[in-house]
């Protein structure tokens, strides 16, 4: 494309009044020539499209001052010849009114500065999308400098974002997610109107960790119902889990609990009954894997006197015990498939038939099952029914293994500790340090049941009213994981210490890293979720 600079000297300080008529004859000359025109004053890298009143609001010159004028397009010389003329006959003419001029000046500079202290990133543009306005954030989310952003057209600098549909229908478009660079961002663009027209565009967006932090903060300090108050636990993942499960409560939807032995499943299905609408009727729990094949369809259905060798009296299966409330098919993975397919017909039909019996009995019954199957393999291996599955994955609730979640392995030792003193008898007060950190660095394949055993264990055996290292059975005592009390202070390189600042950095960092809530994390450190917040920013821990 062809180009054409010059250096002009103003008759007339530019400001917005005067950037009107100049705004006016551009878009004129520009058609006339079909040329692009900017203005640029003399060390500033910003070229600003002449042609559009959004971004001459911000271009200030005094009288005298020299700026560039560049063109670009099909016709530049008769175009600067002409923007020349316009330049010095009429706009000489213009009045000076300088106080209006300091005024919008001012103004102007405010504006500018109130767009740089947003915290989210901020781009204007005008109707043929040429950036106006780029403010601070915009740039340190980007990685793209302000200079190199006005006047160009937005699709030339971020190809990512589209807001041809948004300047063509005037139509906003909010909360989508996009890829800038190495960034994942959230984007609002709203077209700017004046009238009926559409002037342009505004796009505000969010760096997606931060909203993604937020999102998780909210979620996870979502009031879950009472009857969760069992689950002890504080991570995100568990509390991800959580969530889940108390959005399955407030429905009737059937619910696949998953998670290795001993992760809380039954608990789970516990507390996802008693916060439902059904938690004055039954709670029957079925472990599918500890009842004989031969009796598992009689103790679901239930069976007629005489249907069977032994079957002397007429028997209630635990479905119609469920009746009004919920039934809980433990280790699902293990039923056999004769019983899968009576199963599917209840959950699809709610009905059944005794063994032995014709009579066809409904019920109204929440089904909720658990497993620590690998049943899409078992489905693979034509040993466990693709259609029940689907049936019963309706919610997928899934308990993430102890060793993913460490962090909650204090809360629930303290809260192991106080259930068994009380079943013991015992008076055992705390663990010590060293015996702590061995707890948390076992890789527990037994998970919360096999932590519960363990302190059961160490309670039954201690003498003292604490729990030692030298308590704990030998495969968990691992000298490796523990640290000397010396070294709750972390060295730096070469064994140095490091500045008050740096831990102060480290501290709340980790504090953070655990409690996941600046109000958590604040009242472990002994400081407002406020100071916590300042200093978490200032540190740069999280975003603004
Ligand atoms: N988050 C938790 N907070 C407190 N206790 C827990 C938690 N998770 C599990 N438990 C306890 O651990 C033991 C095992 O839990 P549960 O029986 O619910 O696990 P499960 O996943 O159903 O195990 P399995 O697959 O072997 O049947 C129980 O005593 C339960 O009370």
């Amino acid at each position: 494309m062809e180009g054409r600079r010059e250096i002009l000297r103003t008759p007339v300080s530019i400001h917005s009044q005067i950037a009107a008529h100049i705004v006016q004859k551009v878009s004129h000359i520009s058609r006339q020539n079909n040329v692009s025109i900017f203005l640029r004053k003399i060390n500033d890298n910003r070229l600003i499209p002449a042609n559009s009143m959004l971004s001459m609001v911000t271009f200030f010159a005094s009288r005298g001052e020299e700026i560039e004028v560049v063109v670009e397009g099909a016709n530049v010389d008769n175009a600067i010849k002409e923007f020349k003329g316009f330049f010095y006959n009429e706009l000489g003419k213009e009045k000076e009114e300088k106080t209006t001029y300091e005024l919008l000046k001012n103004t102007s500079i405010a504006y500018e500065k109130i767009f740089n202290s947003i915290g989210s990133g901020l781009i204007v543009t005008d109707e043929n999308g040429a950036i106006m306005i780029f403010n601070k954030a915009a740039e340190s989310i980007t990685g793209i400098n302000m200079d190199q952003a006005i006047g160009k057209k937005i699709q030339e600098v971020m190809s990512d974002i589209k807001i041809a549909d948004v300047l063509k229908t005037g139509k906003e478009e909010m909360n989508k997610k996009l890829k800038i660079g190495t960034n994942v961002v959230l984007t609002n663009i709203t077209p700017i109107y004046t009238g009926t027209k559409i002037e342009g565009a505004v796009i505000v967006f969010y760096d997606f960790p931060q909203i993604e932090y937020l999102e998780n903060e909210l979620k996870r300090d979502r009031k879950l119902d009472k009857a969760f108050d069992i689950i002890i636990g504080n991570s995100g993942k568990l509390k991800d889990a959580l969530t889940i499960a108390s959005k399955a409560a407030e429905t009737d939807s059937t619910v696949l609990i998953r998670g290795e032995s001993g992760t809380g499943k039954e608990l789970v299905a516990n507390a996802i009954h008693y916060a439902s609408k059904r938690k004055d009727k039954p709670f029957i729990r079925v472990n599918c894997a500890a009842i004989p094949v031969t009796l598992l369809e009689s103790e679901l259905f239930g069976h007629e006197r005489g249907a069977f060798t032994g079957a002397v009296t007429q028997k209630i299966g635990k479905f119609e015990l469920a009746d009004g409330g919920t039934i809980f098919l433990d280790e699902i993975g293990d039923i056999p498939p004769e019983i899968q397919v009576k199963l599917l017909r209840v959950i699809q039909e709610k009905e059944f038939e005794r063994v032995g019996g014709i009579k066809t009995i409904k019920v109204d019954v929440r089904i909720i099952a658990a497993t620590n199957k690998d049943l899409e393999k078992a489905i693979k291996e034509g040993t466990f029914r693709e259609d029940l599955y689907y049936r019963l994955n309706v919610i997928p609730v899934i308990l993430p293994p102890l060793r993913e979640r460490r962090e909650d392995i204090p809360l629930l030792v303290e809260h192991f500790i106080e259930k068994l003193n009380k079943k013991l008898n015992k008076n055992v007060k705390k663990v010590t340090r060293k015996a702590m950190q061995a707890l948390i660095y076992y890789d527990w394949p037994g998970n919360i049941r096999e932590l519960e055993n363990i302190i059961e264990r160490c309670i039954t055996l201690s003498d003292n009213d604490y729990i030692d290292y030298k308590d704990l059975p030998h495969y968990i005592r691992n000298e490796s994981a523990v640290l000397s009390d010396d070294d709750i202070i972390y060295l730096g390189e070469n064994n140095k210490l490091l500045t008050m600042e740096e831990y102060e950095r480290k501290i709340i960092k980790a504090a953070l890293q655990r409690y996941k809530s600046f109000n958590k994390a604040g009242k472990v450190l002994g400081l407002t979720h406020k100071t916590i917040a300042a200093k978490a920013r200032k540190f740069g821990l999280v975003d603004r």
